[in-house]
């Protein structure tokens, strides 16, 4: 399936669309979003709102406050993972972020530029709530059509309702080489809907569901738009929400931003009926985005194949961990490799025997023949699942 696929993200143009005026323009750009996060999970788009001179001040004012010192930064501390000043991390030496909650409120911005300047800088404040309130007419719009495609109009005010927003501002140093080095790990985000812009220092990459990255070489003025897992959940799959990381090479610093739309604390996602049927079984038990997210964050999240499917599926009697793994490559020299793989013989069914079993550790998958499994595996639907374990047989 993968070679087919060009590989760049689809290009929506969002200029002329309003969300009060549903004609021709907004049904078919509608199509193209829902069929881009079904099978990316991920867009670019361009979206006249945000003046050239308000893009030129966002990126001089995220300069202004990385160039602050280090003890200034990290005043601004967070009780949410992520939230606070992220930063000298040895795994990814290059990167530092800071995460503005809901950022498009006067006060909010205000009220964190003065963690920052105890003597207030009106500009900083001004340009950051601005540009945050402007983009967030993008994430709007693409919430409702991604609820208008999928026939859930009937949840508009509560899915609209029960998120805010956290702006992120991001700086990656440049390795000052011209080898490819780690900016920010590969993840998928966990939130509804995130939406990313940059400086013109490319460095973002997202895969796709056979695997390859797209590097992602954004217009200027254009804005990544991508699922988060809470979206993925919420919508029991039917919109992908991709692995996607930061690579970096050369000696230019990297700024960029994210608009995440969150859920907010206390609120439970829970995919509506309409989703799940018997072609769509439930994937994920309804979870708290809050709780779910402080479980991401614990050694058992970080290490775990997917930690919404570990935080919210039936699984906790798989004793041992199978972990993701890929190669990556540099420089000029072949790799060859071998591995030897014990496989269950066609015919063996597969059974957690009783003694793994017991009500702590509720039967995670049910039984099944390998083989049938890995025909399955190598289906579409089995691709493009996230576990196709989980997909095949979970219980
Ligand atoms: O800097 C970027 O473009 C990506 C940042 C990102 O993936 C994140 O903050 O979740
Ligand atoms: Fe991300």
């Amino acid at each position: 399936m993968g070679s087919e696929i060009p590989l760049k993200l689809p290009f929506i143009d969002f200029t002329n669309l309003d969300q009060n005026t549903k004609n021709d323009d907004w049904n078919s750009t509608k199509s193209q979003v829902h069929r881009a996060l079904e099978e990316f999970g991920c867009f670019e788009a361009t979206f006249a709102n945000i003046p050239p001179d308000l893009q030129t001040s966002v990126f001089d004012s995220l300069q202004e406050l990385f160039d602050l010192p280090l003890q200034t930064k990290l005043k601004n501390r967070s009780t949410k993972p992520f939230h606070g000043y992220v930063g000298q991390y040895p795994m990814v030496p290059l990167y530092e972020s800071m995460g503005i909650d809901d950022a498009p409120i006067p006060d909010k911005a205000e009220s964190f530029t003065k963690i920052l300047w105890p003597e207030g800088n009106p500009k900083f404040s001004k340009t950051i709530q601005e540009f945050s309130e402007k983009l967030s007419k993008l994430d709007q719009m693409v919430r409702i059509m991604i609820l208008e495609s999928l026939g859930l109009e009937k949840y508009m005010d509560e899915h609209m309702g029960s998120t805010n927003y956290l702006l992120r501002v991001m700086k990656y140093k440049g390795p000052e080489t011209n080898d490819s080095k780690l900016g920010l790990n590969s993840h998928t985000d966990k939130n509804i809907v995130t939406i990313l812009h940059q400086n013109q220092v490319d460095g973002l990459e997202v895969q796709t569901k056979s695997g390859n990255w797209i590097k992602v070489q954004p217009s200027p003025n254009s804005f990544i738009v991508m699922i988060g897992d809470s979206l993925y959940a919420w919508t029991n799959g039917r919109l992908h929400s991709p692995y996607h990381q930061v690579m970096m090479s050369g000696d230019k610093a990297r700024y960029s931003l994210g608009l995440f739309s969150i859920p907010k604390a206390g609120y439970v996602v829970k995919a509506p009926p309409e989703v799940v049927d018997e072609e769509h079984p439930l994937i994920f038990k309804p979870f708290d985005h809050v709780e779910f997210l402080q479980f991401y964050y614990t050694e058992a999240g970080q290490r775990a194949q997917s930690a919404l499917k570990t935080y919210c599926g039936a699984w906790t009697n798989g004793r041992l961990h199978s972990p993701y793994h890929q190669v990556m490559m540099s420089g000029d020299k072949a790799r060859y490799s071998l591995g030897l793989f014990s496989i269950p013989k066609a015919g063996y069914v597969v059974k957690a025997p009783p003694e793994v079993v017991d009500e702590e550790h509720p039967l995670i998958f049910k039984p099944f023949d390998h083989v049938e499994f890995l025909q399955f595996y190598y289906t579409e639907a089995g691709q493009r699942a996230q576990s196709a374990l989980k997909t095949y047989c979970g219980v």
